[in-house]
Order: structure tokens, then C-alpha cells, then sequence
């Protein structure tokens, strides 16, 4: 390791991947990539069992207050969050879904003064990273190849799977690619998935560079502190590594992309937060911003399972087959490949919705399997329900045929915030989303619900047998059942994240006072610092998080090389490596 590079990079994840590729691209800049985790495993390679990589070691292991409004079925009501820690970050431990969001969204991004980030400014960033393997998808022209993440669609679908598709042309929506020109409608989802494993940003973007002489990357290292000279200017990150301390310094900037809890946190630790916050902390403030503020999560509901035909559905049995396992190793194939057991998404316009645009306010994720069907081996305790609520409503399904059908509230209007809980890096930070504290986000997915159901009772779906698990969701015993009354009652019981916290260091323009960067990223009240990772959202965008934390990535990149003159920027559509 040198004492000095031109560029230090905190956290290898989606975002922080990419820009340890792309900033390393120009031999002459040297790149320092500090990252708190290891390197990720085979298990983890397995899309059907994503969620056996949460509450492992290659996760931090959060978990939120308890919330006043929500998670009144989880342990304490409190939401566990899982995040990677480790080299590919959340990208190792997702569900690999590859959705970018609706070009509003980032239409709206630039409506509040972030110059640069529209549709038409976004879109050929999504299409640098991409290698999209499937021709079907690379007619429509909103796709393409080349680029270092592969995007596939599973090899592997289920009768109901399919069943999902014909249910939503019968209520009406096409089967569309919510990638491309039409959002609304019901889709096999695709993946970042290569030859049907898991393709992290590790594997994507780090691996094939991981040769380059001017690209240091230092795992199990934890950044602790950024150091400002007199001048308020970011000149080194100190980290740990075994308990060791180091200390790197920057020529000419810091980039952090370590997370929307974790970038908040260090840049808390380092005196950029909120002056009242800090000075109580005894941190002295570099720079008075509203850091940790603004967080913003995707929830579901998981009260939607339902009962179908007996072998039709995938449960754990059934899948880790000698069979299965080979076909999986061998040649991609097989359950195995499953995207953690999603096998479709769609998206879908409530009334609330403006239905003049294409803006779905509801995803809509269906498991051909119910929660059950693993014997309340992992989501049971990654879902950390508390026990009444698991005794009465889900033992009762327990290694049975089933199917779930969870509508996502996509524009929550709930805020929540991260605050650190002590001036020591090692401890977690205070983590509240306030879920479903507005009003509105519950009445939206009482419509959700509404319509998952609907879905269930289309004849594609009463061809399985589909019934709703009829046991009552305890503590809602007392409404109607089915009334919007019960169905607000389940939301606020089993409340569950679909991991997508957003907007702890949220981007806007020079004047915005509920801003922490600009709209190139850099730290405001400070120079040589920058934010590259989810936690610069100012809206969370209407879709799943990792597509678009790898488009930061690329953007943030080509800023940085336009700001310094270094390595080549875009130039056209083509131009993925
Ligand atoms: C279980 C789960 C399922 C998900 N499913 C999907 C899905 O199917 N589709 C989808 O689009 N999105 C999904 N997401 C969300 C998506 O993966 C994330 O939004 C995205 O990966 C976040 O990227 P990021 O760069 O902001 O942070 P991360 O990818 O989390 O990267 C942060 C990195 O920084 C490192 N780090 C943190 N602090 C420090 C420190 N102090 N020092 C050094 N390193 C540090 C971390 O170890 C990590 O490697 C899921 C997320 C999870 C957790």
C-alpha cells in the first residue's frame, strides 16, 4: 500500500465498485478502495437462496427502533436490515432483480435542481454498465451489451410462474419489460445474474480489473474518520484493519460510497452532520448538514400467501435435489437459479396514481413459494417475526405448497433518519424509517393488497387452486376480515423492507438547506469529498435500488474524470468497456 494515492474510495459495493473500476481506467491515477468486508462465497453465487447470505457474517447485521406505526408482528417491532459487508456490498446479497426505475423519477430528480440527472441524462449510464444476455430484451433499443455487469433472465420458470403473466393480462396489463418503453404491466423479472448465478459488482466490475498496477483495494478494513486540513479540505481516511490503524491520503479526492447508513455515519464521525447532533456528541463540526436525514425505505407487505395445488410450488424439498444441485453446478440451471424465489414483478397504478403518465406507485414481487416452505428456517429469522405472530399465522403452512403475492409501496411519503449512537465506528447507528407514520402510505397499499388479491382470483391462478391462507393475522382479529380496515391492520403488523433505505446524504442544488451534496456529488461546506451510493437520492426512485446505485457509480465516475482530465468519458451508446 502507498501513503498517498490521487483517489480514495471508501466501500466496494454497487456503487463503490464501479467507481474503483472506472477512476482506475486511467493508469496514471492511482485508486485506493477501502472495504469493511471480505470476499463473497459460492453459497452466495445461488440466486434461489439469496437470503441465507442475511444475518452471516458478509452482512452488517441492523436493525432498526422500534417502530410506532409498523412491525407490530416482528420481534420487538423492529425491522432487521441486512447490508453486504462485504467487496460487491449489497450486490452480494440481494435478490439480483435488474430494474431501473421509471425515467420520472429521475425526470423529478432534475426538477429539484439537480442539473444532470434526467432521464435522457441517466439512461446511457444504465446502458454502460449493461451486458444484457437475453436478444429478446435487445430488440426493444432500451438495452445493451457489453458492458461489465451481465443482466440474464433465469433459465429456470415454474407453471405458476407463468401463471403470474396470464393473471395480469387478465386483469388487464401486458406482459412488458419494465426496463424498456412501457413500465406498467407484469413481467418475468431479468437478473444480475451470469450463466443463472449471482454476478455481483465484485465479480462484474473489481474482478476482470483486480490486475491493474494502479488499483490497491485493502479488504477487512473499516474507514473510521476523514481528515480535513484548515481549510476544510478532505485530505485523508483513516481506517482500521484487525484493529490496526492506517491512514491513506488523498491527492485529490474522497470518494464514499459506503451505503446509505454507513456513508451518514463516517461522515457524522468525521464532524459533517447535523451541528446540534454532533456538538452533543462532542464531535467537532467541520460542516453543519442535515446528514442522516431524509432516509427512505420500499416496504411490503408479507400478510398475501396463499394455498395452491399440491406440487406445484417451489419449497426447499423440492428444490435442493441431487438433480437440482448438478444441474445448478454443472450448467446454470434449474430452481437453483431463481432470483431468491421471485418469478415475477410487476408494476401497477392504484387510484392514487396519476394515470395520464406511466408512473406506477405499486411493484408488485410474487414467490412461487410461500414463507413457509423452507420450515421457518431462514426467513423466519431473517424476517425476525415475533413468536405469537409466527405460532399462529405461519406454522400452520409449514413446509406446504403455497405461493405470496407482496405488494411494494414504491413512493412512501414516510421520512425516517440515522443518527450515530455513540462516537465509537464499531457501534451501529440509530436507524428509524418511521414506516407508514403518513397516512397515505398505508391507504396506498391497502390498494396494493386489494389488487394482489384480485390477482390471486384470476382464473390463470384458480387453475392452481389459489386460496388465502385463512388463518387471521393475529392482532387485526377484531375487523372485518378483508375490509381495507383489516388489510391497513396487516400492513402495519407484517411490515417488511425489501432493503432499499435511500437519502441520508440527499442531492440538490447550492440553495436547498435539506441538502448534503450537489449535484456532482461533492460534500457542501467542504472540498476533495464526495457521496457516490444510495444515500444521495433525494427521492427514492419507483423500483428496486441496485441498478440505479450502479448508474451513480458510473456517473459520479465520468464527473470525477471530466473534474480532473482524466481517462475518457462517454461518447455514445456503445461504449460499455
Ligand atoms: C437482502 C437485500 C435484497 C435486495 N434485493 C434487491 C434486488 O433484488 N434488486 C435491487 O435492485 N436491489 C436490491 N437490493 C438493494 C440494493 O442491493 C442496494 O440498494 C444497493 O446494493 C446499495 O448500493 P450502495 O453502493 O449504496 O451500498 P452497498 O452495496 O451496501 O455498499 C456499501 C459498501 O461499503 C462498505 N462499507 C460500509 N462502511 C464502510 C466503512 N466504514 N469502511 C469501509 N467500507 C465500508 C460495505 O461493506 C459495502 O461493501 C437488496 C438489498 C438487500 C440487502
Amino acid at each position: 500500500m502507498l501513503e498517498c494515492y490521487d483517489f480514495v474510495s471508501v466501500g466496494g459495493g454497487s456503487s463503490g465498485a464501479v467507481i474503483a473500476n472506472r477512476l482506475s481506467e486511467d493508469q496514471s491515477a492511482s485508486v485506493l478502495l477501502i472495504e469493511a468486508g471480505g470476499i463473497e462465497n459460492e453459497v452466495s453465487d445461488i440466486p434461489l437462496i439469496a437470503a441465507t447470505m442475511q444475518l452471516s457474517p458478509l452482512d452488517w447485521q441492523y436493525v432498526t427502533e422500534p417502530q410506532d406505526a409498523a412491525c407490530f408482528g416482528m420481534s420487538d417491532r423492529r425491522s432487521l436490515w441486512p447490508r453486504g459487508k462485504v467487496l460487491g456490498g449489497s450486490s452480494v446479497l440481494n435478490y439480483m432483480l435488474y430494474v431501473r426505475a421509471s425515467p420520472h423519477d429521475y425526470d423529478e430528480w432534475e426538477r429539484l435542481g439537480n442539473y444532470g440527472w434526467s432521464w435522457k441524462d441517466v439512461f446511457p449510464y444504465f446502458l454502460k454498465s449493461e451486458d444484457n444476455r437475453d436478444p429478446v430484451f435487445l430488440k426493444n433499443g432500451y438495452h445493451a451489451t457489453g458492458g461489465y455487469m451481465t443482466i440474464s433472465t433465469p433459465p429456470y420458470s415454474t407453471p405458476l410462474g407463468r401463471a403470474f403473466i396470464k393473471a395480469g393480462i387478465q386483469m388487464g396489463y401486458p406482459n412488458v419489460d419494465v426496463n424498456g418503453p412501457t413500465m406498467s404491466g407484469f413481467m418475468i423479472p431479468q437478473g444480475t445474474t451470469r450463466r443463472g448465478a449471482r454476478c455481483s459488482t465484485s465479480k462484474a466490475f473489481v474482478k476482470p480489473v483486480r490486475h491493474r498496477k494502479n488499483l490497491h483495494i485493502t479488504l477487512y478494513s473499516l474507514a473510521t474518520k476523514i481528515h480535513f486540513d484548515h481549510h476544510k479540505r478532505a485530505r485523508a481516511v483513516q481506517f482500521e484493519r484487525f484493529k490496526v490503524p492506517h491512514i491513506a491520503y488523498a491527492r485529490r479526492e474522497i470518494i464514499l460510497s459506503a451505503g446509505a447508513i454507513n456513508t451518514p455515519q463516517l461522515l457524522m464521525l468525521s464532524g459533517v452532520g447535523p451541528a446540534h447532533h454532533l456538538s452533543h456528541l462532542g464531535i467537532k463540526v467541520i460542516s453543519d448538514l442535515p446528514v442522516g436525514q431524509n432516509l427512505q425505505d420500499h416496504i411490503y407487505t408479507g400478510a398475501l400467501n396463499f394455498q395452491v395445488s399440491p406440487e406445484s410450488s417451489v419449497t426447499h424439498e423440492r428444490a435442493f435435489t441431487l438433480k437440482n444441485v448438478m444441474s445448478f453446478l454443472t450448467a446454470g440451471k434449474g430452481p437453483l437459479s431463481l432470483l431468491g424465489g421471485v418469478e415475477g414483478i410487476a408494476f401497477i397504478n392504484t387510484k392514487f396514481a396519476n394515470r395520464t403518465i406511466d408512473h406506477p406507485d405499486i411493484e408488485i414481487h410474487y414467490l412461487t413459494g410461500a414463507p413457509t416452505a423452507d420450515g421457518g428456517q431462514v426467513f423466519r429469522r431473517t424476517q425476525g417475526f415475533a413468536d405469537e405472530l409466527w405460532e399462529r399465522f405461519y406454522i400452520p403452512h409449514l413446509y406446504k405448497d403455497g405461493m405470496s403475492i407482496f405488494p411494494v409501496l414504491l413512493r412512501p411519503k414516510s421520512r425516517g433518519f440515522v443518527k450515530l449512537r455513540t462516537v465509537s465506528p464499531y457501534d451501529p447507528p440509530v436507524i428509524d424509517p418511521k414506516y407508514l407514520t403518513h397516512p397515505h402510505d398505508v391507504r396506498t397499499l391497502v390498494e396494493g393488497m386489494k389488487f394482489c388479491i384480485s390477482v390471486s382470483q384470476t382464473p390463470a391462478f384458480k387453475a392452481f387452486h389459489s386460496k388465502l391462507w385463512p388463518e387471521p393475522i393475529p392482532g387485526c382479529e377484531h375487523y372485518k376480515a378483508w375490509s381495507d380496515e383489516y388489510l391497513a391492520c396487516s400492513a402495519r403488523t407484517i411490515t417488511n423492507t425489501i432493503y432499499h433505505p435511500v437519502g441520508t446524504c440527499k442531492m440538490g442544488s447550492k440553495w436547498d438547506p435539506t441538502a448534503v451534496v450537489d449535484p456532482e456529488l461533492r460534500v457542501k461546506g467542504v472540498a476533495g469529498l464526495r457521496v457516490a451510493d444510495a444515500s444521495i437520492m433525494p427521492n427514492i426512485v419507483s423500483g428496486n435500488t441496485n441498478a440505479p446505485c450502479m448508474m451513480i457509480g458510473e456517473k459520479i465516475s465520468d464527473m470525477i474524470k471530466k473534474t480532473w482530465g482524466t481517462g475518457p468519458l462517454h461518447n455514445g451508446r456503445q461504449w460499455g468497456r
